[in-house]
């Protein structure tokens, strides 16, 4: 064997964290470290058979890929052998010493220092090749790139500690071997028993086989008899070709913990064969945490594609619409070429049916959830309402399927709870509303306090409380739901129809007519500041209130496309003043009076104030005020 090239290279910083981390807060449930391993090496046959059917010669004439898992107990080792894809040296160097995924920069954010909790998150995280180091104080990884020839092998080492090492060596086989050299502490999984229940335990859905030297017998006196040559441990059927009767509760969650590469259990599944127009399986899954990648545009990890139970790519854009990019799991096509590549999917006729197909699938899973189980329908719109929301305006055909599944906050529990359904919302509906009212806002708080509400409060019309970035988005792609028209309670004419009587209607105008001098006044103070000044019955407490027309952009997507740096053609607000607020009745006792022009500014900038906004020139504002109260208290 030539050895050469031999370095030590430091860990990350972070690796060292994420080490110390996993070793002390997964003492009590070592034994993953073999399901990580494994789960690993199945993913390196996979990319094998994949990057094999453009160039079969990667087979190197060995194409029945396999793990294989050994132990030696005098040696105190328990080593993992694949014969996939194997590593390059720049490859090991890339994937095991540096953590290159996004997501955990996230995860080191969110350490709190408190080990309990942040072994949770470890979990969330999902612990991978490192794991080895829970139960190892040395591992050793031997690996192959496959098309690479033997002199082309690397050995890494490492304790673990703070650095490994790397050497280039002959190694005739392609793939990768690790072993791991067991702590003391943890000789009992250098046993054949202990390996193989952990095996079916956790991998038993893995499609390929995972082989062992067969174990001991006992003849008819009790006597340990050698055997001879190897078994398969695990069933070694792709899950998801099985019948649903013969499939467990259990092995349903570890092929989830294996596909989504989550520690945790999902919430839901839903597995179905389909057959018609395209022959597909799919088994689609809910996990019950948000990923910390589900913002980043460069996540890892999606739905995976299988032709005929050959995997072909792992993708998150193309098999499910973006809005469902937390869904995990396996689409397994009977119609698709084996050669398929990322173009022939974007433009397949097929991939069009699966997606509608599978999209169908998990929105009427979550509408079951909605109605059997609300406990984690609720645990689900907390994790991931925020993305499915941004459904309503991507899919436009089950558009009303998403929208009955939102839930929202509303002025009915004034908490920032987001349990109300649309249907829900309905149901409590005043005698004579017609409209669904809501207000979107920077902040919950802002919505919920929000002067536009007053009148609704009143009236005891519920009103839903809008305070997400994805909301604007959902309201300016949804304008009707079930007949019923979703109206801003912060935009144009407010018409409350028969929810305003007669006499109210009488009362509105005559109030219109008796201040028209004083909003005509205050228009002509405020200028180009307001598009028009007029008296406002949304009010009953505030002395104003902004309101923007009809289909004109709301205060609130004004600032958020600020925010995002985008050019925004403001249009000008209404500004609406309420005539049985103290301020207004002064004012329009004294059109004349020294302060009028003061006052008219503040009217407004209040109003921008109270619907979260920020004023162009608060230095003025404050001058002002204090000017006033001078003058009040002189
Ligand atoms: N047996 C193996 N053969 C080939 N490459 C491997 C093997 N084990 C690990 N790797 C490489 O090392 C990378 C890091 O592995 P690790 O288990 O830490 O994370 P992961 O499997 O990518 O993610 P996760 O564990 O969160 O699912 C893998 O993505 C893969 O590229």
């Amino acid at each position: 064997m030539t050895t050469a090239n031999k370095e030590t290279l430091g860990f990350q910083a972070e690796v060292k964290q994420l080490l110390q981390l996993m070793i002390h807060s997964l003492y009590s449930n070592k034994e993953i470290f073999l399901r990580e391993l494994v789960s690993n090496a199945s993913d390196a046959c996979d990319k094998l058979r994949f990057e094999a059917m453009s160039d079969p010669a990667l087979f190197e004439s060995d194409s029945e890929l396999k793990i294989r898992v050994d132990f030696d107990k005098d040696a105190r080792t328990v080593t993992i052998t694949d014969n996939g894809i194997g590593m390059s040296r720049q490859e090991v160097i890339e994937n095991i010493g540096t953590i290159a995924r996004s997501g955990t920069r996230a995860f080191f954010d969110n350490l709190t220092g408190d080990s309990k909790k942040d072994a949770n998150l470890i979990g969330q995280f999902g612990v991978g090749f490192y794991s080895a180091f829970i139960v190892a104080d040395r591992v050793t990884l031997t690996t192959r790139r496959a098309g690479l020839s033997a002199e082309h092998g690397v050995k890494w080492e490492s304790g673990g500690e703070g650095e490994f090492t790397l050497e280039n060596v002959d190694k005739a086989t392609r793939g990768t071997q690790v072993v791991l050299h067991l702590r003391e502490e943890d000789a009992e999984f250098a046993n054949d028993w202990r390996l193989k229940s952990i095996l079916r335990k956790y991998s038993d859905h893995i499609t390929l086989p995972i082989v062992m030297v067969k174990s001991p017998g006992y003849d008819k006196d009790g006597n340990i008899t050698p055997a001879e040559g190897d078994e398969t441990v695990n069933q070694a059927s792709a899950l998801w070709t099985r019948s649903k009767n013969d499939i467990s509760e259990e092995q349903y969650k570890e092929f989830y913990k294996h596909v989504a590469h989550d520690y945790d259990e999902p919430l839901a599944w839903s597995h179905a064969r389909v057959e018609g127009r395209q022959e597909y399986t799919e088994l689609l899954y809910i996990p019950k945490r948000a990923p910390f990648d589900m913002w980043d545009r460069e996540r890892r990890h999606g739905v995976k594609l299988y032709v005929r139970r050959v995997f072909i790519m792992e993708d998150a854009d193309k098999l499910l619409p973006h809005y469902l990019r937390f869904v995990r799991g396996v689409i397994d096509s009977s119609d698709l070429p084996l050669n398929v590549s990322r173009e022939i999917l974007q433009h397949s006729k097929d991939i069009d049916g699966i997606r509608a197909g599978c999209t169908k699938k998990v929105l009427d899973l979550l509408g079951q959830m909605a109605e059997n189980e609300a406990d984690k329908f609720a645990t689900f719109w907390q994790e991931f309402g925020q993305v499915f929301k941004e459904g309503v305006g991507e899919d436009h055909a089950n558009k009303e399927k998403i929208a009955k599944l939102c839930r929202f906050a509303s002025t009915q529990a004034d908490t920032d709870a987001q349990v109300v359904s649309l249907d829900e919302y309905i149901g409590r509906m005043k005698e004579g509303q017609d409209k669904i009212y809501f207000i979107t806002a920077d902040s919950f708080a802002a919505a919920k306090n929000s002067p536009h509400l007053e009148v609704f409060r009143k009236k005891g019309v519920e009103v839903l409380l809008l305070a997400d970035r994805v909301d604007e988005w959902l309201t300016s792609n949804l304008f009707e739901y079930a007949g019923k028209q979703l109206v801003s309670v912060a935009k144009g004419d407010l018409d409350l129809g028969k929810l305003e009587d007669e006499a109210e209607k009488e009362e509105q105008k005559k109030a219109a007519d008796d201040y028209k001098a004083l909003t005509d006044k205050i228009k002509e103070v405020l200028g180009e500041r307001v598009k028009e000044v007029r008296i406002t019955h949304r009010l009953t407490e505030s002395a104003s209130c902004i309101v923007v027309e009809e289909h004109a952009m709301s205060g609130h997507l004004e600032r958020l496309l600020k925010q995002a740096g985008q050019k925004v053609d403001a249009s000008k607000p209404i500004l609406e003043i309420n005539p049985s607020h103290m301020i207004v009745q002064k004012l329009h006792s004294n059109l004349d009076g020294e302060h009028f022009g003061d006052w008219s500014h503040i009217l407004l900038d209040q109003a921008q104030l109270a619907e979260g906004g920020q004023l162009e020139d608060p230095a003025t504002f404050v001058k002002r005020l204090n000017g006033l109260m001078m003058a009040l208290s002189a």
